[in-house]
């Protein structure tokens, strides 16, 4: 044992935690209506590990003992269980492979450095011995950026953060921390916490994803309205690169040319791995609340989020769910029982009452932090937008549930999986005057594609971050299947969705990055030309393609249509 903790190598989290309905009177009604799905019926279940077939691994003995060499031999493993859960990351794609016991080519050995020096020497190993080297952090990134290549001839070495785990220092006075690459983010912010700062960053997947992940796919955390997405909280750092570290100091800002900074974000492993980053932290706030609040449109909705976000109110969250996502928020409610039951059934008279079609009604949390006055403030101008556009406050029970469950929500993927369904999620941003429009089309362009591969699905949406000129639209789409051809039923999906964002004029992914997921549209998104200059950054720091090749950006292989490595189809 090294003492670095995984997820399960079949699923999402912890062993021990999953979703259950029992309690949810709703849930099962409101999937079998919208998907024709059962989930009352007898389940599946995830394989057992010795199901799997695990490819043997290729590791020769002299890249082996220069590792051993640099490391110890406790800390260059190449057992089944390192190298399975290595492979992938937790898309639907990664989770339906992994059951379907379709491992192609996966890491031949993993390896945990203890400090940037060994680091350098891993690098410098791997590079020597012309081998694949991939930075893992939690793994849980959803756009195919870890898997080897289907095809790949040359040895594969995962290299895991996970030794790398503590914030080094605090510089109070600038409120900037150094911390480590392969900090989770409970163990970074528990770190901060007891020193009285946060980082505020927190996306859905904090519990299981690494600051160096967060880096290299340029994430985006639920309090990024008031804190930032991660390339405006992290304004140092230190890669190591083949030969060399790359060293940026902690800037608030710089003029010094093209940013090198903003070439590090998003990288995902194809330009060195990230050792350690200086970023951005905050004292840690008097009072924080989520609060609550029901629109009648989501047109309606939207015009508010904006109003808010533009406001002097700076929340820190100002997200809408669309009636889709709110009927679905509503079936994954527990039992309710007395004043809680009878509070509820007033509400929704009343809203009937006011004219309100409840069928078209969206849930909104809006989340306030600061001083206790500062959030009286914050609420009060929240308030009078709100009513503006025709929503009410609800309070924060509701807000106060989201807050606390937010992080469990994945666990329902694994459920769905084992009943025959499949979901997972796109995401965009747009600027506000495209994302109603890009809403109607994305919407319409899903259904078509379930109906084109004769799949009954369902499709929601939220939005989750606000800036200046646009917002993040977050979409959540299940399709109901369980025959072999599901992943290709879901790539007809996802491909009519990502291609729906282009044409709206939305980005092809707000955080989640692209990996080998969303690289075929990269020329689309940035255009050949931006496309280009991304390859030749790569070739030029790697040019024999060591760097977790392949991501980002697909090789000399402009017409690839497809997403994974392993259903390459060329126009
Ligand atoms: C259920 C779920 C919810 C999610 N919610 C969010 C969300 O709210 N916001 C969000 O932004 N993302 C979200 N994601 C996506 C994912 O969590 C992010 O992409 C995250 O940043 C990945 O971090 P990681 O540490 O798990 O990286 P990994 O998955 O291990 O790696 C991702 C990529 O980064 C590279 N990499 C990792 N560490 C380093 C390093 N130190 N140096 C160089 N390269 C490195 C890897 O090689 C790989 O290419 C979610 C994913 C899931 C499954």
């Amino acid at each position: 044992m090294n003492g670095v903790k995984h997820m399960k190598w079949w699923g999402w989290g912890v062993e021990g935690i999953a979703f259950h309905h029992e309690d949810k009177p709703n849930f099962a009604p409101f999937v079998l209506e919208k998907v024709g799905l059962d989930v009352n019926a007898p389940s599946g279940r995830p394989p057992t590990f010795d199901e799997i077939e695990v490819p043997a691994s290729q590791l020769g003995e002299q890249l082996r003992g220069e590792l051993v060499g640099a490391l110890g031999e406790k800390y260059v493993v190449t057992e089944h269980m390192d190298r399975v859960v290595h492979t992938f990351g937790k898309s639907v794609r990664d989770l339906v492979r992994m059951r379907r016991n379709q491992l192609k080519r996966i890491p031949d050995v993993v390896v945990y450095p203890a400090d940037e020096d060994q680091v350098r020497q891993v690098v410098d190993a791997a590079v020597a011995a012309d081998a694949v080297l991939i930075p893992f952090g939690g793994g849980s990134n959803i756009v195919g950026a870890l898997e080897p290549l289907a095809g790949e001839t040359r040895q594969i070495v995962s290299l895991d953060l996970g030794r790398l785990n503590k914030v080094l220092e605090i510089d109070e006075e600038s409120g900037l921390a150094r911390i480590q690459a392969g900090a989770l983010g409970p163990a970074l912010e528990e770190q901060l916490n007891r020193r009285g700062w946060t980082m505020g960053h927190f996306p859905d997947s904090f519990t299981h994803s690494t600051l160096g992940g967060w880096i290299a796919t340029r994430s985006s955390g639920m309090q990024s309205d008031k804190y930032g997405d991660i390339g405006d909280v992290t304004r140092g750092l230190r890669m190591v690169q083949p030969g060399a570290v790359l060293v940026l100091n902690p800037l608030p800002a710089t003029s010094t040319g093209p940013s090198v900074r903003e070439m590090i974000l998003g990288s995902e492993g194809r330009l060195g791995v990230i050792t350690e980053a200086w970023v951005n932290v905050h004292r840690l706030p008097e009072e924080r609340v989520i609060l609550a609040y029901f629109f009648p449109t989501w047109s309606k909705g939207l015009r508010a989020m904006q109003a808010i976000s533009k406001s002097d109110a700076q929340v820190i969250v100002a997200r809408i769910s669309d009636d889709r996502e709110t009927a679905f928020s509503f079936s994954t409610q527990k039992k309710q029982s007395g004043v809680k039951k009878y509070a509820t059934e007033a509400i929704f008279k009343l809203l009937q009452r006011r004219g309100w079609d409840l069928d078209k009604l969206c849930m909104s949390f809006i989340g306030f932090e600061g001083t206790k006055a500062h959030v009286a403030r914050q609420k009060q101008l929240v308030k009078e937008i709100v009513t503006e556009h025709g929503g009410m406050v609800v309070g924060k029970g509701p807000g106060a549930l989201y807050d606390q469950k937010k992080f469990d929500t994945p666990y329902l993927r694994d459920f769905l999986l084992d009943r025959g369904a499949a979901a997972d999620v796109s995401e965009t941003a747009a600027p506000y005057s495209k994302l109603e429009t890009l809403y109607d089309n994305t919407i319409a362009a899903a259904e078509e594609a379930m109906a084109e591969v004769g799949c009954n699905g369902y499709i929601m949406c939220h939005l989750s971050h606000n800036y200046h000129s646009g917002a993040c639209l977050y979409f959540t789409f299940a399709i109901a299947d369980d025959s072999e051809q599901v992943l290709e039923k879901y790539d007809h999906v996802k491909r009519a969705i990502q291609q729906s964002f282009i044409d709206s004029h939305g980005t092809l992914s707000h955080h989640h990055g692209v990996g080998l997921e969303h690289a075929p549209w990269m020329a689309q998104d940035i255009s050949p030309a931006g496309e280009r200059m991304i390859r030749e950054l790569f070739d030029a720091v790697d040019p024999k393609g060591n760097l977790n090749p392949g991501k980002v950006v697909h090789e000399g292989k402009p017409g690839i249509t497809v997403i994974s490595a392993d259903h390459e189809t060329v126009d």
